[in-house]
C-alpha cells in the first residue's frame, strides 16, 4: 500500500515531464468541454501548488485525474468551478474564461460532488429542489422523482430526511440534488472514498449513466486506481503540482515517466 508521505518529499522539478506527455485524442466533433492554458498555483509561502496545467477535457467523457496526495488533484478540480479562483486567461469553459462567467451560473454548469455528502435540513425532496428553488422554479414531485431515478434512488426517499439515509444513499441524494442544476459538467472529488463497495458500484452505475445517455462531461479525482480504470476514458496523472502523463486507462501499466510508473506501481 502506497504511503502519502512517499512521494511528498520528492520536490524535484518535472521539467522532463513533457516528453511523457501524449496528444489527447479528442473528437473533433465532440470537441473539448474544458481546456486549461499554464494553469499555475503557488501558495503564500511561494512554493509550486501547480505548475502549469495543460488539460484539455473532451466533452462527454470521463476524464480521471490520479496522483499522489498532496500531488493537486482537488486543487485542479476546485479551479474549474472557482472553487478556488485561478489566474484569468488560464481555464476556459466552451473556449470562454471562466473568471468572465458569473460565478452562481457556471456553478450550475459545472456541478460538484464531494466526498462526504453533506445534506441541507429537511427531506430529501427539500434537498433535491434547493437549487432550482434558487432560481424561482420549484420542481413538481414528478420532477424530483425523475432526479431520484437518475440517482438510483427509489420513491420511497422523497419524504426521508439525512438521519435517514445510510451515507452511500446521502452521497446519491447529493447527486440528484446537484443534478437538479442539470449542469453541463461533474466535478467527482474522490466521490466514493467513504463508501462500501456496493454503493461504490452503485455511484461508479450512475456516472457511467449520466455519460451514457446525458452525454455529460465528468472529471473524477480518485484514489483507485481500478475505479479509474472501471469508469474513466483517459487518465491525467498529476504529480508534485504537474501533469506528468495522459494516458488510456487500459494503458496505466505502460507509463513512462518514473514517478508515474513507482505512484501506478505502488498503488496497484
Ligand atoms: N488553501 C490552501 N492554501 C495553501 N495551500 C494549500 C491550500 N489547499 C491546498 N494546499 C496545498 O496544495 C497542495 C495540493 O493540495 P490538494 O488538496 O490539491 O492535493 P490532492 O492531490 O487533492 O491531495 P489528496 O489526495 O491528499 O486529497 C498540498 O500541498 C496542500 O497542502
Amino acid at each position: 500500500m502506497a504511503t502519502a508521505s512517499a512521494y511528498q518529499v520528492d520536490t524535484t522539478p518535472y521539467e522532463e515531464a513533457q516528453e511523457y506527455l501524449l496528444t489527447v485524442d479528442v473528437n473533433q466533433e465532440s470537441g473539448i468541454k474544458f481546456r486549461t492554458e499554464n494553469l499555475t498555483r503557488k501558495n503564500d509561502g511561494g512554493a509550486s501548488i501547480l505548475r502549469e496545467i495543460n488539460m484539455d477535457i473532451p466533452k462527454g467523457v470521463i476524464v480521471g485525474i490520479i496522483g499522489p496526495s498532496g500531488s493537486g488533484k482537488s486543487t485542479v478540480l476546485r479551479a474549474l468551478n472557482r472553487l478556488w479562483e485561478p489566474p484569468a486567461g488560464t481555464v476556459f469553459l466552451d473556449g470562454h474564461d471562466i473568471c468572465d462567467v458569473d460565478v452562481l451560473t457556471l456553478r450550475r454548469k459545472v456541478g460538484m460532488l464531494f466526498q462526504l455528502p453533506a445534506l441541507f435540513e429537511g427531506t430529501v425532496a427539500d434537498n433535491i429542489r434547493y437549487g432550482p428553488q434558487l432560481r424561482g422554479t420549484k420542481l413538481t414531485d414528478n420532477e424530483v422523482y425523475n432526479l431520484l431515478n437518475l440517482a438510483d434512488l427509489d420513491s420511497t426517499f422523497f419524504n426521508k430526511t439525512g438521519n435517514e439515509l445510510s451515507v452511500g444513499q446521502a452521497q446519491r441524494v447529493a447527486l440528484a440534488r446537484t443534478l437538479a442544476n442539470e449542469p453541463e459538467v461533474l466535478l467527482l472529488d474522490e466521490p466514493t472514498s467513504a463508501l462500501d463497495p456496493i454503493s461504490t458500484q452503485n455511484i461508479e452505475d450512475v456516472i457511467v449513466k449520466l455519460k451514457e445517455k446525458q452525454e455529460m462531461t465528468i472529471v473524477m479525482v480518485s484514489h483507485s486506481i481500478k475505479q479509474i480504470q472501471r469508469i474513466a476514458d483517459l487518465v491525467y496523472l498529476l504529480v508534485n503540482g504537474e501533469i506528468v502523463e495522459v494516458l488510456q486507462p487500459d494503458k496505466l501499466s505502460e507509463a513512462k515517466h518514473p514517478m508515474a510508473q513507482r505512484f501506478l506501481q505502488l498503488s496497484s
